[in-house]
C-alpha cells in the first residue's frame, strides 16, 4: 500500500487533494472549541492546505505524510523560510508554524506527540484498507491525551461500491473504531458529490479518560 501512494505522488495522481480548505473543517472546526496554541496532529496529511488553514487559527500543526513529493510541494507552495532537520527516523521539514514528518504513521510514537492536544483526519482513515484502519484507531488513541478534540471528515461510496482508495467507510464503522477510545458524535453528512458519488461526513471526536 505504501508504494502505491508514493507512485500516486511521483505520478501526480492526486484527485483527493483540494484546492481551498475543506468547508468541513472550516464549518465545524470552531465549534469543537480547541483553543488557540493547542498543537494539532493531522495523520496522513498530503499537502493539505486545510494546515495553513489550522494555522491561520494560531494552531501549531504536525504533519505526518509518507511522500516526500507532498512535502516539498507543500513547502515550495508557501511562504517563509523552510528548516529541515531529522528527528526520530523522519526527515522533517517546518515552515512557520506547520511541521511536516515524512515518514510512516505507524511509526510515529508517544515520545514525539508530547504536546498535541488536537487532531485532524480527512481522508486518512479512509485512505487505509479495512484490518489497518482499527490500527489507525488505536494509534491515534495512543498518541492524543485525553480529553482531545478533533475533527474526522470520512467518506462512503455509493452502496455495492466497493472500490478505493478512498475506501468507503460508514458511520456504523466509525462508530464502532473509535468509541471505545472517543466520544463520537456525527456532525454532519454531506451531499454525494456530482460525478463521482462520494460523499464525505464530518465527526467530532474526543479522546476519553481512562475511567470514562
Ligand atoms: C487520500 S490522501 C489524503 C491526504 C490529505 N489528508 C488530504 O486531505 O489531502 C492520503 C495520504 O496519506 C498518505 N499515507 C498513506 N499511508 C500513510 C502512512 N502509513 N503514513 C503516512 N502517510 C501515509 C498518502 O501518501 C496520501 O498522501
Amino acid at each position: 500500500m505504501a508504494n502505491e501512494w508514493l507512485e500516486r505522488w511521483r505520478e501526480g495522481r492526486i484527485g483527493f487533494h483540494r484546492d481551498r480548505p475543506h468547508p468541513m473543517l472550516v464549518n465545524h472546526w470552531p465549534a469543537l472549541g480547541v483553543r488557540p496554541g493547542t498543537k494539532v496532529l493531522v495523520p496522513l496529511c498530503g499537502k493539505s492546505l486545510d494546515m495553513r488553514w489550522l494555522a491561520g487559527q494560531a494552531h501549531p500543526v504536525l504533519g505526518i505524510e509518507l511522500a516526500p513529493e507532498a512535502i516539498e510541494q507543500f513547502m515550495a507552495e508557501g511562504e517563509g523560510v523552510t528548516t529541515r532537520y531529522p528527528q526520530a527516523g523522519f526527515q522533517v521539514c517546518r515552515q512557520g508554524s506547520v511541521e511536516l514528518w515524512c515518514g510512516d504513521f505507524f511509526h510515529f510514537h508517544i515520545e514525539q506527540a508530547a504536546e498535541i492536544g488536537a487532531f485532524y483526519d480527512r481522508a486518512s482513515l479512509i485512505a487505509l484498507p479495512p484490518a489497518t484502519r482499527q490500527r489507525y484507531a488505536f494509534h491515534l488513541a495512543q498518541l492524543v491525551p485525553p480529553g482531545s478534540r478533533g475533527l474526522l471528515i470520512s467518506l462512503e461510496r455509493e452502496p455495492g461500491d466497493e472500490g478505493g482508495p478512498p475506501f468507503s467507510v460508514l458511520p456504523d464503522e466509525v462508530r464502532d473504531l473509535f468509541t471505545p477510545n472517543f466520544q463520537v458524535t456525527l456532525l454532519e453528512q454531506g451531499e454525494p458529490e456530482p460525478g463521482r458519488g462520494f460523499r464525505e461526513s464530518a465527526w467530532a471526536l474526543v479522546r476519553r479518560g481512562p475511567l470514562e
